[in-house]
């Protein structure tokens, strides 16, 4: 398996606090990850330096075998191919479509294309026909399935998730984990943090073990690859 991400000996330090220090951590590709671990153990962190918002105090980043160099150019090609979905993303004014289409026309799509991207994600989550729907019209539950659409309209290579179904409805929440469960096979790795133990047995997933900032070893050998950990079988909806 290629891995889409490697960290190797990274860390990130807040004053004396240590928010995260791993050996060695490999995100293979087209695989799902659960991010695991208490309030403070370094989930969000972890997912803004693998999102390419944070820079750590040291170590470096392998991201398909390409050495980071965190240098503006490489930086702006890089970041295209990653999204990261906070736990109470931020809508824009305006509509629905709005929403999902403003990456793409910074992209430099328009028109009858960015029409159909927008229809097809929105059918993705759920919401085809809300494209005309205001954003202050929208249930919690529902303004975090036009911001997934918003995030997989980019068609990113990683999507990094930060709590992504903690303040949702149930019926949104089953939704985005069948949409979550299945982007593997879409060419979409994701890594997505989670409070709910529940998610370890519905989602088919590898879990990262996160605890003081580093990775529970117990289960796990940080120098191996998570590759070999078992999935669990899909959820049904
Ligand atoms: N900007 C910051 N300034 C100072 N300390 C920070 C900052 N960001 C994170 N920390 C500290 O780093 C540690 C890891 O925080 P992080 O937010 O990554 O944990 P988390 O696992 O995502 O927590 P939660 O589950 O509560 O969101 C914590 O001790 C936190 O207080």
């Amino acid at each position: 398996m290629q891995n889409i991400i490697e960290l190797q000996n990274v860390a990130k330090n807040y004053g004396n606090t240590i928010a995260l220090q791993l050996n060695r951590l490999a995100i293979g590709e087209g695989e799902l990850y659960l991010l695991a671990g208490p309030n403070g153990s370094g989930k969000s962190t972890l997912l803004n330096i693998l999102g390419f918002l944070t820079r750590p105090d040291r170590g470096e980043l392998l991201f398909s075998g390409e050495r980071v160099d965190w240098k503006r150019g490489t930086m702006t090609r890089l970041r295209r191919q990653v999204t990261l979905l906070h736990q109470s993303p931020y809508l824009f004014r305006g509509n629905v479509y709005d929403n999902v289409a403003y990456g793409l026309s910074l992209r430099g799509m328009g028109g009858a294309k960015a029409q159909e991207v927008v229809s097809e994600t929105l059918a993705t989550v759920g919401l085809d026909g809300f494209q005309l729907r205001k954003h202050t019209e929208l249930s919690g539950g529902e303004a975090q399935r036009v911001a997934m659409a918003r995030a997989l309209a980019l068609r990113p290579k990683l999507l990094l998730l930060d709590e992504p179904l903690a303040n949702v409805d149930q019926k949104s929440a089953r939704v985005l984990e069948e949409v979550i469960a299945g982007l593997p096979s879409m060419g979409t790795t994701v890594v997505m943090s989670s409070h709910d133990p529940q998610h370890e047995k519905k989602l088919p997933c590898q879990v990262i073990q996160l605890q003081g900032g580093r990775m529970n070893a117990d289960h796990l050998d940080e120098t191996e690859s998570l590759g070999n950990l078992l999935g669990y079988p899909a959820v049904q909806i």
